[in-house]
């Protein structure tokens, strides 16, 4: 793309050479030939100390955010690099979002399963979908590992670029907002799932987090709709900030001017109202939280066209999402439960689910990631010990955290069991689960957690299959 062209984006004054620019990026080490290199501020690097690398490698033009004097190539300075890395990336791709219909999705939980139950309706009433999300990015029906939840600028307006799919389902991060990941875009549909306390290193507080999450908000096209969880006193917050807003909103909860409520939940089945029929939610999947989920894509794809009795029909055919609240059974009678809960609220959920499955003891299995909001910890442990019959401390991702120092911290939290390697510890619960007990294993789900004890397995998930595939226990096989 040319050069001058692409910077009118970021209206500069500055007049530059007629060349055209072969990439953009904002890694020094990853500069070819011809590129254009943005320099961020990050958490662990500055870009700007990249500048003279990015220049030796190729790059022909620098943004950035700090004064720098006597560069060989053109330099722009800008008042904010990452928004500069939208507004580029946007117009490199050629502004890909003004022809997409993107549904965003942002809360503290839910967003993953509600963005695969989206795609599963929509899917099978007929429509294309492109989802970006913590699990995985699918683009024109091929899978793509995700290195972020929400990707950053220049993968976001690239991923759009090449999707053909009518619909683009997003996850939307605070994390993603905060960074302008999303500045390039607008959305069609903005939905709310929930807040709990989560990311408070990175916004300071409960109020901030929150902010942040509404600034989606900002970004729906006036004939958008935002659909909002207003069961909860955040959702019910942020519906009173958009009463004036230019796009319609609509909402879920248990009040009459909810255009959806939920009547009843019990386990495989709730009762919800719509349009003033009383309507069987049947799920395949367990989970209260998880009619929440349905409702808030039912919602979605009824604003989108599709038939409520097609809805409800996919809705009982979905059959869940890697890593969140996998249900598995042992011979023994023993049920085992993989879920990606990271907070107070999504241990309630699980905890609360097998006992309300008729479980007989539960047995919690979970640690704390090092190096992530230490200030949750005392929540996910109260509610561990309120609702578990044994609460099993174990090692998550250390970020960087010596393990002696997260032992510790994980031994003064808990008189009871402290496992330091994971899959010894998912052993130890297992070993000690009767029939109608359950185990729940709370924290890495799909992803993989590298323990001494791996053999073939590195995820929760492929930990337990091998277990009950093998039904060995693993220091037997060591
Ligand atoms: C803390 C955080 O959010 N980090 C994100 C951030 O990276 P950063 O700003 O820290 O980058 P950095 O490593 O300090 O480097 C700064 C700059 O120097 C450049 N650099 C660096 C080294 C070098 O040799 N040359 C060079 O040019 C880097 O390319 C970068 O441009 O920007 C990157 C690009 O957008 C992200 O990939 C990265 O996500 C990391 C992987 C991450 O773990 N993020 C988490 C916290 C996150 O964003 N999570 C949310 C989901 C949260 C949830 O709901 O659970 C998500 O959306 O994924
Ligand atoms: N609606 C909900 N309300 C409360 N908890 C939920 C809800 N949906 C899911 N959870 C819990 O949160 C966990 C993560 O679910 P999911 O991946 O769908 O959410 P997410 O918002 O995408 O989170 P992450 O970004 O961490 O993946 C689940 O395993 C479950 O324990």
């Amino acid at each position: 793309m040319n050069l001058q062209k692409l910077l009118q984006t970021i209206r500069t004054q500055i007049s530059l050479p007629d060349r055209i620019i072969h990439n953009i990026t904002t890694n020094s080490q990853s500069v070819e030939k011809n590129d254009l290199f943005i320099a961020i501020k990050g958490y662990s690097f500055n870009g700007h100390d990249f500048i003279n690398q990015a220049i030796e490698a190729g790059a022909v033009c620098i943004i950035g955010e700090e004064d720098i004097q006597e560069l060989p190539v053109p330099y722009i300075k800008v008042p904010n690099s990452r928004i500069a890395l939208s507004e580029l990336a946007s117009a490199f791709y050629g502004n890909p979002a003004k022809d997409k219909k993107i549904i965003g999705i942002t809360g503290t939980n839910g967003k993953t399963t509600t963005a695969y139950m989206i795609k599963h309706i929509l899917e099978n009433a007929g429509h294309t979908c492109s989802m970006f999300g913590s699990v995985n990015t699918i683009i024109n029906g091929d899978t793509y590992p995700s290195l972020n939840t929400t990707p950053d600028a220049l993968n976001l307006q690239k991923h759009l670029a090449i999707s053909n799919d009518e619909f683009i389902i997003m996850e939307v991060s605070s994390h993603g907002i905060a960074q302008g990941r999303i500045h390039g875009i607008t959305f069609d549909f903005g939905l709310f799932t929930n807040l709990d306390h989560d990311h408070l290193d990175y916004h300071g507080d409960m109020e901030g987090y929150f902010l942040t999450k509404a600034k989606m908000f900002e970004k729906l096209k006036d004939n958008g709709c935002a659909i909002i969880n207003n069961d909860n006193a955040w959702g019910e917050k942020l519906s009173g900030m958009l009463q004036s807003c230019a796009f319609s909103f609509i909402t879920l909860g248990n009040k009459e001017n909810d255009e959806l409520t939920i009547n009843k939940i019990t386990p495989g089945f709730s009762e919800i109202s719509y349009k003033g029929r009383n309507l069987p939610l049947q799920l395949a999947i367990l989970g209260q939280h998880n009619t929440y989920n349905a409702a808030m894509a039912f919602l979605t794809a009824s604003q989108i066209g599709v038939p409520v009795q097609q809805i409800m029909k996919s809705l009982r055919t979905f059959s869940g999402v890697p890593g969140r609240f996998e249900v598995f059974r042992r011979s023994n009678g023993t049920t085992v439960v993989v879920d990606y809960a990271h907070t107070a609220e999504a241990f309630s959920n699980c905890l609360t689910t097998a006992k309300t499955q008729g479980a007989g003891k539960v047995f919690h299995v979970f640690g704390f990631r090092g190096d992530r909001d230490a200030s949750k910890r005392n929540k996910m442990i109260t509610i561990s010990k309120k609702l578990a019959d044994e609460t099993i401390l174990t090692l998550d991702d250390l970020n960087g955290v010596p393990p002696a120092a997260m032992l510790q911290e994980l031994k003064e939290w808990n008189e009871g069991q402290v496992i330091s390697d994971r899959t010894l510890a998912i052993q130890y619960a297992l070993e000690k689960a009767k029939e109608n007990d359950w185990v729940i294993i709370t924290g890495k789900g799909h992803e993989p957690y590298h323990s001494k004890f791996t053999l073939p397995a590195n995820s929760d998930k492929e930990t337990v299959e091998y277990i009950l595939q093998t039904d060995n226990i693993y220091n037997k096989t060591l």
